[in-house]
């Protein structure tokens, strides 16, 4: 199978020296040829969606657009079991989890339909200033143009929708770049919502790797960059785009605090999923785990005899919770990474160990604030069990971090929930939840490094948007617009 890129609803397969193989990371065999965009297929895809969104799309009223994206989400439930196998064989994300993929892809489709018609500008209590008599003043959202939306490999489909949905739920077009490793769920994607009456244009999509993203930052006819990856390339991306608006959804080594009042069999219960879930490659996945030291011990003991009983294969097979990381050379990074804290004193408690691309599921223990398996992000299924003292020491560890994404939170105690909540630095703490629960409705993004803006469809809608005054004088306004 050759995947190309698609700009206005046909497959371009330029000729390119170079093929991108798309490998199944668990049985390694190339799934597919990749045919990278070259320079002027990136333009012409962003151009041509420039000229569809003044030409069509921002025309298309709001009761359209919401029945757009309800076929899509129609579409995407009867062709659900299509894109988990997509999903599960370009990721190597186990079945269960692409399966949740999917469900909550279909959410983020159902919110933007439904926000659509409900997405409302203002009007201003003008006269709230001394001679504002007479004014009426109007706030309304206008869409922005051409969005370039850039991917990881993560989430091949819930994370592109993320960015495609809000961003045609307000009327914009959108030319996304999905990641080089897992860019078949994009391709599927643009049929299904071409399927769903789209027109042609609206989304295009570009393939190929950094020099095609590279070519969207730059793009003059591009208004907004919205980015979801690693810190490295958001920065470029910062960087090179100039006076581009731009959301940055980045990294992360998420904290998870336990005080002893917790439910600790709950907690280790729920921490299993969270730091192992898809081999630890989330951006909310739990790396630090902290935990009042009156009751290490005993969470330590809970929380390995949990994740000893997880079991390693083939993505495939139902009873699969991990298995393998994206690349070989990934696993082996992440293993160098273990290797290098023990040389300093950390304890590996269970794990440690790695077979080509599967890194078993490792905690330690004994890790120093500089090691980094827990300074830096580890996107791998490795997670450090710190102990701590009071409530002060807890969140001045947390907080300890270039990062601050989301967090977790254990405690029978409300007051000491909110007052940590509130001192943590992040940009969303749950209470007796994993850091790395996400609803796709509620607000997401991060503070300090890990980025710039929100996700969570209303959110990333506003985003999307230019927000436009209009003031009238009603004394002397009369006559007709022509
Ligand atoms: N905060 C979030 O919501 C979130 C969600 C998922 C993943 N992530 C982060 O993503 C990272 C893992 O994903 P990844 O390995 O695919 O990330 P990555 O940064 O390597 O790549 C992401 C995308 O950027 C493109 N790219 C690479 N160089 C580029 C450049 N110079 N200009 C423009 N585009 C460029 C890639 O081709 C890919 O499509 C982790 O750091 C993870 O935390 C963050
Ligand atoms: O990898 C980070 C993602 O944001 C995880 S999720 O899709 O939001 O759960």
């Amino acid at each position: 199978m050759k995947i190309g890129s698609i700009i206005h609803g046909k497959t371009y397969e330029d000729h390119h020296e170079s093929l991108i193989n798309v490998v199944d990371p668990y049985r390694k065999e190339t799934i597919a040829e990749l045919i990278p965009a070259n320079p002027d297929t990136a333009s012409r895809a962003v151009n041509d969606s420039y000229e569809v969104f003044h030409e069509t799309m921002k025309h298309m009223p709001a009761y359209e657009r919401a029945a757009i994206l309800r076929k899509a989400a129609d579409l995407l439930e009867k062709r659900r079991e299509t894109f988990v196998e997509t999903i599960t064989q370009e990721a190597g994300k186990p079945v269960k989890h692409s399966r949740a993929e999917v469900d909550r892809a279909l959410q983020v489709l159902r919110f933007a339909s439904e926000l659509v018609n409900h997405f409302t500008g203002e009007v201003l209590p003008m006269d709230a200033a001394s001679g504002g008599e007479n004014r009426w003043g109007f706030v309304v959202h206008e869409p922005l143009g051409v969005i370039g939306a850039i991917t990881p490999f993560n989430f091949p489909l819930n994370l592109v929708l993320h960015k495609v949905a809000p961003a045609i739920a307000t009327g914009n077009c959108v030319v996304l770049k999905p990641a080089e490793k897992t860019p078949i769920s994009s391709y599927k994607l643009a049929e299904l919502f071409h399927d769903a009456g789209l027109p042609p244009g609206v989304l295009n999509v570009v393939q190929g790797g950094g020099e095609v993203g590279e070519a969207l930052v730059n793009h003059d006819k591009v208004h907004k960059i919205s980015f979801t990856g690693s810190l490295p390339v958001g920065r470029e991306i910062r960087a090179a785009a100039d006076l581009k608006k731009v959301t940055l959804e980045l990294g992360s080594n998420s904290p998870n605090l336990i005080f002893a009042d917790a439910d600790l069999e709950y907690a280790a219960e729920q921490l299993v999923t969270g730091a192992f879930a898809f081999s630890g490659q989330a951006c909310i996945s739990a790396q630090r785990i902290y935990i009042q030291d009156s009751c290490f011990e005993q969470f330590l003991q809970l929380y390995k005899e949990k994740t000893m009983q997880l079991t390693t294969g083939d993505p495939r097979e139902e009873s699969t919770d991990i298995g393998p990381m994206i690349t070989e050379e990934e696993a082996e990074r992440a293993f160098t990474w273990i290797e290098d804290a023990k040389a300093g004193g950390a304890v590996v408690e269970t794990g440690g160990t790695r077979d080509g691309a599967v890194l078993q599921p490792t905690i330690m223990t004994n890790v120093e604030r500089n090691m980094k398996v827990i300074a830096e992000e580890v996107f791998a299924p490795i997670v450090s069990v710190v102990p701590f003292s009071t409530t002060e020491e807890a969140v001045q560890l947390a907080n300890d971090s270039i990062y601050g994404l989301q967090a977790g939170v254990f405690t029978q105690n409300i007051n000491r929930a909110l007052q940590v909540a509130q001192q943590l630095e992040m940009g969303g703490v749950w209470i007796n939840e994993i850091s790395t629960y996400r609803q796709d409705n509620h607000p997401y993004g991060g503070v300090k490094q890990s980025g710039i803006g929100k996700e969570g469809v209303k959110y990333a809608m506003e985003d999307t948007t230019n927000v436009k005054f209009i003031g009238i004088n009603h004394r002397y306004s009369s006559g007709t617009a022509d």
